[in-house]
């Protein structure tokens, strides 16, 4: 019997406001919440996966760590609750996780801030353009601002419901899409990300005085920006309508869009009618909470 396995987790994230526009520097306000993705590995002779999305990540993961140590072979397993490529940062959290195992199976000794640099830079390498905050909400958990890359709370005094349009949506394209736009409209683009950015700092101050109501308003205003830039689809934009119209204070998209999910916030009293509004046409729907840890030791296999 091989030693035992060593098993790290990190969550999956929402964003309230401000993705792609981070990826040109502008602030975001991302929140970890309790999905995870759960890394077991131990050393071995040979290199073997178990896992149920492709390797790029998890070989981005091991390929930026092997310049710090070297892997002989590794037997590899990932078992997950987040859905991929539904913009709720299933990738980051596989590399953190990864990340995180790795650390501790070959005592690389690394820090949580380099694990999320390190993380980061397997996904700039992989999407291309990418901005920090997946990866560092999905280390650090709670609720974060980038670019300063600090975390603001662990905890929100409103319900999130996460809507899924059980499309899938391909970070890596929609990025470069976005960017392809914003060389033909770069004025245009550089408002909207200006605006964007605008939102995400008056929405976190929002956020601190308790105001759910203006952070739901601002939500809908970036929503309508995501639009602007290219980035919805007429399923995400009829589940947010849908959601507003079952009492949420905000909906928009979360993360990269083209497909993938929406995230509402409302009052608890007013979660019921917000699922039922989201699966009424036809979304899948969840009420999640803040992932108040991110990369997490979780116990021997
Ligand atoms: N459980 C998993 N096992 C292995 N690889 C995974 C797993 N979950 C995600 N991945 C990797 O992440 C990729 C999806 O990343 P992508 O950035 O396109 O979507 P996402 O991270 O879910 O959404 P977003 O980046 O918009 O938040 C998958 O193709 C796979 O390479
Ligand atoms: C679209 C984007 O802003 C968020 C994807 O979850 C890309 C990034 O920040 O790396
Ligand atoms: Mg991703």
């Amino acid at each position: 019997m091989g030693e035992s396995m060593v098993t790290y987790s990190a969550p999956a994230k929402i964003y309230l406001f401000g993705e792609h526009a981070v990826v040109y520097n502008k602030h975001a306000v991302a929140v970890a919440v309790n999905l995870r993705t759960r890394v077991s590995l131990r050393r071995s002779d040979r290199f073997i996966y178990q896992t149920d999305g492709d390797t790029r990540y998890i070989e981005g993961a091991l390929g930026i760590f092997s310049s710090l140590k070297k892997i002989p072979g590794l037997e590899l397993r990932v078992e997950s609750d987040i859905p991929i490529g539904a913009g709720l940062g299933s990738s980051a959290a596989v590399t953190v996780a990864t990340l995180g195992a790795l650390n501790e199976e070959f005592d690389a000794g690394l820090g949580i801030e380099e694990i999320a640099r390190l993380a980061f830079e397997v996904e700039r390498s992989i999407q291309g353009v990418a901005s920090p905050t997946d990866t560092f909400v999905s280390s650090v958990g709670g609720c974060v601002l980038v670019p300063d890359l600090t975390r603001v709370t662990d905890h929100l005094r409103c319900s999130i419901v996460i809507g899924d349009t059980k499309v899938v949506g391909y970070t890596k394209k929609l990025v470069k899409d976005v960017k392809e736009l914003r060389s033909r409209e770069t004025e245009i683009l550089d408002l909207i990300f200006d605006t964007i950015d605008r939102i995400a700092v008056t929405g976190l101050d929002a956020l601190s005085a308790g105001d759910y109501t203006r952070v739901g308003e601002l939500m809908n205003i970036n929503h309508g920006l995501l639009d602007a830039m290219g980035v919805g689809t007429s399923k995400l934009s009829e589940l947010v309508y849908a959601a507003r119209s079952g009492g949420a204070l905000g909906a928009k998209i979360t993360g990269a869009g083209g497909g993938g999910c929406i995230v509402a916030i409302c009052e608890e009293k007013d979660v019921g009618r917000v699922v039922d509004a989201i699966r009424g046409r036809g979304g899948g729907a969840i009420v999640v909470d803040v992932a108040r840890e991110g990369l997490r030791r979780e116990s021997e296999d």
